[in-house]
């Protein structure tokens, strides 16, 4: 129990709960049959923009076909209902079911798009289904759209006009909220955080950011063909206006304003998008311009929206202890390959033209099991291309990557991060607004098999994420920054931020780790220390290729370097080897100081 009340305590819980309470007592007191029909509409909008918010708030993507699928959904359930009198049981679910079918038609080549690419390809779609309802007159009743859609019965039972489908609408609006709630949570939540601020990380700790940014459009949809559905049953007609852009404007405008992201900020905004024209209604002809405004000084005001200034004033007026970490879980290491001998990785004759620039020319080498390899070369002469080639980021023009001895050169990105290639970021690629334990243990997703199915079903008590939770506690404590765990990635120096990323890379449980500058930001003792603990990870069979400009810092690091000069190997030995190489020197290291003869 004292769980439950600390539980919410918490953040801006006890505001939300007592909103919630100020709704109920709102609904008590409705007493007009036209305030009853606001309160209504109200949930529908609330719905639709909780549907809208997995994929503009969650996975990002402005998609405007929201409204349309709304429409799809309406006209469904008019066509069922006036023309075949059929009931709810099977208006709702096609209602549903059609628009989730047309989503997932037009999700394979629009998804594809991006950014505003993808706005208009969704932009299209609504004008074309808005096309296909004004000519498919025998259908859908041309421009004088439908009537006589009979009010919502379930099974037989009449659900009365005015409160029953006041209470239905909102039943199912806290229906998808408790939905929406468990998806975007744990595991699942904390992907589709990456997969959004970050689609590059995301896909080199294993996550499928096109799979995720599918689902998320599939359940928008879904949200918002109910929506049409009890929007035409409460209504009782549907005409082309269902299908038209203001709706898709309205949602946006109450996903905006509310909060992308926030199930609150859904139904705050669909109270304020319908109530606030009558409101202001008493300043006359001039409301609709007060309302213009005060829309517009709230999306400035609040760019998170609503919910996420009243979280950002709470953060700073009662600012919390981070709660306690979990207890560290390690994670297995490698020594069933300590001492083994052979080939981790191969790079065969790898090419990569940047138009008429040969980034990579032939370039072949091997990585040992357990080897740490050095990968040095003057600026642009490949490093990180290669880099890019063998996680999957850049596809080689020809040659190829054996992992193993399998070919990876083609798979893609998450596959070859799940198949034991793990990697760090010349630029750090984090997600700044996370806490440093959740930014590694998102990378724990493949490991936990999180997914929707998990989100939604069995893992209620979210035991998978307090597992990866754990297991970041124990990486980062292995990096020696344990400390940090609570805190925000983005406010991190940099030299912590790249071991943050070492930390996130290991939860892979890599058999190769590929690191790009990772002693860059950091001072000469942290240096040492990260040398040292990358030694360790090696002797417990980690395989470790790493790009340095600090040769101080590699040198005594690495058991063997491959020098590249503008896209080919030029030397390759031991460190030793490398600094007396008359070609590294020229190309790169110069002449050592000292007195010269
Ligand atoms: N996506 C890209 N498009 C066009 N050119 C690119 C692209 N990526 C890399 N290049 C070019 O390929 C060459 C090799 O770049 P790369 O980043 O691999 O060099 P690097 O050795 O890692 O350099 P640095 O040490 O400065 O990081 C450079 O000339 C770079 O401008």
């Amino acid at each position: 129990m004292s769980n439950f009340l600390r539980w919410c305590g918490a953040g801006i819980r006890p505001l939300l709960i007592l909103g919630v309470l100020g709704l109920v007592l709102w609904a008590t007191t409705i007493s007009s049959a036209y305030q009853m029909r606001l309160f209504t509409i109200v949930g529908i909008y609330a719905l639709l923009a909780l549907g809208y918010q997995f994929i503009f708030g969650h996975a990002g993507a402005l998609a405007l076909t929201q409204g349309s699928f709304f429409g799809v959904g309406a006209y469904v359930t008019g066509i069922l209902g006036s023309r075949y009198g059929l009931g709810g049981e099977y208006t709702l679910l096609l209602s549903v079911a059609l628009p989730l079918a047309l989503a997932a038609i037009v999700a394979a080549p629009v998804l594809r798009l991006d950014s505003h690419y993808f706005a208009l390809a969704t932009l299209g779609i609504g004008q074309v289904l808005l096309l296909v309802a004004i000519a498919w007159q025998d259908l859908t009743g041309g421009s004088n759209g439908l009537s006589g859609i009979p009010g919502l019965s379930v099974l037989g039972y009449e659900i009365k006009k005015g409160p029953g489908i006041m209470i239905a609408v909102w039943c199912c609006v806290a229906a998808g909220a408790l939905l929406s709630w468990r998806i975007t949570r744990g595991l699942y939540g904390a992907a589709l955080q990456i997969s959004r601020e970050n689609p590059v990380a995301a896909q080199a700790i294993g996550i499928d950011t096109a799979r995720l940014r599918y689902a998320t459009f599939l359940l928008s949809a879904m949200f918002a063909g109910l929506a049409g559905a009890l929007y035409a049953h409460s209504i009782r007609v549907v005409s082309v206006e269902a299908l038209e852009f203001p709706i898709m404007v309205a949602c946006l405008t109450i996903t905006v304003l509310g909060g992308r992201t926030h199930i609150a900020g859904a139904i705050l905004g669909a109270i304020l998008i319908v109530n606030l024209p009558e409101w202001f209604r008493v300043m006359e002809k001039y409301y609709l311009i007060a309302y213009g405004v005060a829309l517009l000084a709230a999306i400035i005001v609040a760019p998170y929206g609503l919910i996420g200034l009243l979280e950002q004033w709470r953060a700073k007026l009662w600012p919390e202890r981070p709660a306690a970490l979990p207890e560290p879980a390690a994670l297995p290491d490698k020594s069933p390959v300590v001492g083994q001998a052979g080939t981790l990785l191969e790079v065969q004759d790898v090419r990569k033209r940047f138009g008429g620039l040969k980034a990579l020319d032939g370039v072949s080498f091997k990585v040992a099991y357990g080897e740490i390899l050095g990968l040095i070369g003057p600026n642009g002469s490949g490093k990180t291309t290669m880099l890019n080639v063998i996680t999957g980021i850049y596809r080689a023009d020809t040659g190829s990557v054996l992992l193993n001895g399998e070919a990876i050169h083609e798979k893609a990105s998450f596959t070859i991060a799940g198949s034991g290639i793990a990697r760090t970021f010349q630029n750090i690629n984090l997600v700044d607004d996370m806490a440093v334990l959740d930014n590694v243990a998102v990378a724990r997703y493949g490991f936990e098999k999180a997914g929707l199915s998990q989100a939604l079903g069995a893992d209620w008590h979210e035991a998978a994420w307090q597992r990866a939770r754990a297991n970041a506690v124990y990486l980062l404590d292995a990096l020696g920054i344990a400390h940090t765990a609570s805190a925000r990635a983005g406010g991190l120096a940099y030299g912590i931020k790249r071991k943050v990323e070492i930390a996130r890379a290991l939860a892979l449980e890599p058999s190769l780790l590929l690191l790009d500058e990772p002693a860059a930001g950091l001072n000469e003792d942290e240096q040492i220390d990260l040398a040292d603990r990358l030694r360790t990870f090696s002797r417990k069979g980690l395989s470790i290729l790493v790009i340095e400009h600090n040769m101080p810092f590699l040198m005594p690091l690495a058991q063997r370097i491959i020098c590249l000069d503008h896209g080919v190997v030029i030397a390759e030995g031991t460190p030793a080897e490398i600094r007396a190489n008359p070609l590294v020197i020229e190309a790169y290291l110069g002449a050592p100081e000292g007195p010269q003869p």
